[in-house]
């Protein structure tokens, strides 16, 4: 039997060959799941688990602490731990040498109020998926991240842009997408209900479905599709174990470059340029791992005193927490005693109002907590 590889090479090349029209979908549909399942075999031997569970790889043991975690990934030498040392004050070994770190440095940055822990991780390099290097490693702490700093050297960008998209993509990472709007129930008998709730212009159609769910050996299933996918997106929810995390692009070193090369640089969507060493730009970099890690900042306000801004309980914006979950993040059993809460700020609709546990808060709102008498 041919290995894993040639296979791939055989089904990429015959998607190249058949042309793209209505009555090849189904076929193209069976390749595209075809490959899926055996870039996971690859990433994790045969009868493969999906890309980034648990077996698949081990990251670097390094405990979560803080509100989010960041990790920078790129090539060797790209200047990942300069940029470490100077977000967050914890020295990384810098040197002009490749593979300069060989392992995971934390440190803590801190920014309005949050703690942002920030990964230096060794550099890698194409083929990193497959094992070359510490590559695997790396990706599957990349994994646990909440954003993914993508750091560049300046002068060469591009190039090493797409390989390390490539890399993240075949581990199970897909960047800057959400999660595909798809609701998938595995029955136990009843074949395959497939509904459109919205209409589909991408390559979706019930023959399609199909055709993915048998490769993946799903025979009974309602589909529904809430959203305009592609077949990729629906084979990335019938696989499962896909991580969607932002990347900000770090394009470091400017200070090599005239100013009309970073003029060209700067049409790009999710980039921002600095240079480490000299420092310069980084005000703007923490401005846009701040955008894109979703937390809230909720100031505490006890009785009869001014809020303290100098503290915020961090919280995950997803969908506004409630004040339940500010007050389960304060302590414990505070909600036991809750009676009602003063909230003052933008959720509020005056000032103060009066609130419920259900009431949901936004970013920098005062609440203060008022307890059951007794
Ligand atoms: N000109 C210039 N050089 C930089 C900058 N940042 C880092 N460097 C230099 O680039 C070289 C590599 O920096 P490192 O921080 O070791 O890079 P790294 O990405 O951590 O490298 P590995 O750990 O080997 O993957 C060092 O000589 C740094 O001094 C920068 O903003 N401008
Ligand atoms: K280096
Ligand atoms: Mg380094």
């Amino acid at each position: 039997m041919s290995t894993i590889q040639a296979q791939i090479d055989e089904i990429e090349k015959e998607m190249a060959r058949t042309q793209k029209n209505k009555a090849t979908n189904y076929h193209l549909g069976t390749l595209k799941a075809k490959l899926a399942k055996l870039r996971s075999e690859l990433l994790n031997g045969p009868g493969g688990k999906s890309a980034g569970s648990k077996d698949a790889g081990r990251g670097f043991d390094v405990t979560k602490s803080g509100d989010t975690r960041v990790g920078l990934v790129g090539f060797p030498s790209v200047g990942k731990s300069t940029l470490l040392t100077t977000l967050t004050g914890t020295r990384s070994e810098a040197a002009a040498y490749e593979f300069t770190t060989l392992t995971c440095i934390p440190g803590t940055m801190k920014y309005k109020g949050a703690r942002i822990q920030v990964l230096d991780l060794p550099g890698i390099i194409e083929g990193a998926a497959e094992g070359k290097g510490r590559g695997r490693q790396v990706i599957s702490t990349a994994r646990t991240c909440n954003l993914i700093l993508v750091v560049l050297d300046a002068a060469k960008p591009l190039t090493h842009k797409k390989i390390i998209e490539n890399e993240l993509f075949s581990f199970g990472i897909r960047i800057n997408q959400s999660p595909p709007n798809v609701k998938v129930t595995r029955n136990e008998g009843g074949g395959i209900d497939y509904q459109e709730m919205v209409p589909q212009t991408k390559g979706m159609n019930a023959e399609v479905c199909r055709v993915v769910l048998k490769e993946f050996k799903v025979s009974c299933a309602q589909i529904i599709l809430r959203e305009d996918i592609t077949v990729d997106q629906f084979i990335d929810v019938i696989e499962g174990n896909r991580a969607y995390i932002p990347v900000l692009y770090v394009f470091n070193k400017i200070d090599s470059l005239t100013i009309e090369e970073l003029d060209i640089l700067d049409q790009m969507p999710n980039y921002v340029p600095i240079s480490s060493q000299h420092e310069w730009n980084l005000e703007e970099l923490m401005e846009e791992i701040w955008d894109r890690c979703n937390m809230l900042r909720i100031y505490t306000k006890p009785k009869g005193q001014i809020p303290d801004y100098d503290e915020p309980v961090i919280l995950h914006s997803e969908g506004n927490p409630t004040v339940e979950e500010f007050c389960n993040r304060i302590h414990r059993t505070l909600i036991d005693q809750f009676s009602h809460a003063w909230v003052w700020g933008r959720s509020a609709k005056h000032q103060p109002q009066r609130c419920g546990k259900e009431h949901r808060l936004m970013d920098e709102d005062v609440v203060q907590i008022v307890k059951k008498a007794g």
